[in-house]
């Protein structure tokens, strides 16, 4: 894998502020979709602003496409995106001058023809003459990723692309950014929605307080970290958990009637697990009529990271 971006030992330090990073390392590979996740104030912001150059790190460097990004800012800059979580400017603008014009600003020469394919893949071509103040909430968002992609970014950074839209509008957004990397673009998002994490990103860093607590792939992470819940019920309700499963993570309910198993530490060894379980039920003559089960989400697995990382922090 050929990285992107690489950042070392990132701080920030706001004056009179908080410590919004704390020495934070971060690879990004060519051609991934990386979640950066976090509750609210956790850094995430502040990450993309250094690498925009929005924020001036206390510390630590920053290389993209092999370039230092202190040394060689401008050619970096270049082929970086950014999609902020507001438009700032622009209001009064009509959607395809404002796109062009972000072209423009990165010094490359007009092309009304790439714009008018950006604005078509974006739903917005029949909007291109409308003032920006004049759209929807959702086609808003959609003219900064337009502006956005206007220099053909190889590296695009969305902060919160689909905060505050409906659920249709955030799968079409998914399938915009799936579709961007399907051209080759690297895409960094942040996120409060796991849902998209979990739906389309190839790794996940979850970050807070300005730490970053993990990265993985997000497949290995729910394999790792996953939980499966499975209950059972019984064809005869019993008075304790039977002797015979006393090796496996069991409760029973106060009626005796159903049996759950709770396995951590993996959602893949947990799935084996139940299905030594269903055998010793068998051997064991347990009839059951019923079996529900329910395997943790990424949600899940980041909220106990999250509440983790909390404790840790109180003790500390
Ligand atoms: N310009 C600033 N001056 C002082 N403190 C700031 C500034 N910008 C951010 N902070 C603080 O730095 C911390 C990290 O903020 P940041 O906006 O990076 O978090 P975030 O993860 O993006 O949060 P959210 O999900 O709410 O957007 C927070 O405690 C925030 O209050």
């Amino acid at each position: 894998m050929q990285p992107i971006l690489e950042i070392v030992g990132l701080s920030k330090r706001y004056a009179d502020g908080p410590t919004a990073l704390d020495t934070v390392d971060l690879t990004i590979n060519k051609g991934e979709i990386f979640a950066l996740l976090g509750p609210n104030g956790a850094g995430k912001t502040t990450l993309i602003g250094a690498v925009c150059g929005l924020v001036r790190p206390s510390g630590g460097t920053i290389r993209a496409f092999g370039m230092d990004l202190a040394k060689d800012w401008r050619s970096a800059r270049a082929r970086i995106g950014l999609v902020p979580q507001e438009m700032a400017t622009d209001m009064f603008t009509k959607v395809v001058d404002a796109v062009t014009y972000s072209r423009g600003l990165f010094g490359l020469k007009r092309d009304p023809a790439r714009i008018e394919e950006i604005l078509t893949s974006l739903t917005l071509w029949d909007k291109r003459d409308n003032q920006i103040r004049h759209l929807s909430g959702g086609m808003k968002r959609r003219v900064l990723i337009a502006k956005a992609l206007a220099h053909d970014p190889e590296l695009l950074f969305l902060d919160e692309p689909t905060a505050g839209v409906d659920v249709e509008l955030r799968r079409d957004m998914w399938r915009q950014i799936g579709a961007m990397r399907a051209n080759g673009t690297t895409i960094v998002l942040t996120t409060h929605y796991i849902e998209e994490a979990e739906e389309m990103a190839d790794r996940v860093g979850i970050i807070d307080k300005g730490n970053l607590l993990l990265v993985e792939e997000k497949r290995a992470l729910m394999a790792r970290m996953g939980s499966i819940e499975a209950s059972f019920t019984l064809a005869v309700p019993q008075p304790r958990v039977p002797a015979a499963l006393a090796d496996f993570p069991l409760s029973l309910s106060e009626d005796g009637a159903t049996l759950t198993y709770r396995g951590h530490g993996g959602a893949d060894e947990a799935r084996a697990e139940v299905a030594h379980l269903v055998e010793a039920l068998v051997r064991a003559g347990i009839g059951f009529t019923a079996i529900d089960t329910h395997q943790s989400s990424l949600e899940d697995i980041f909220v106990d990271l999250v509440e983790h990382s909390a404790q840790k922090g109180a003790r500390a």
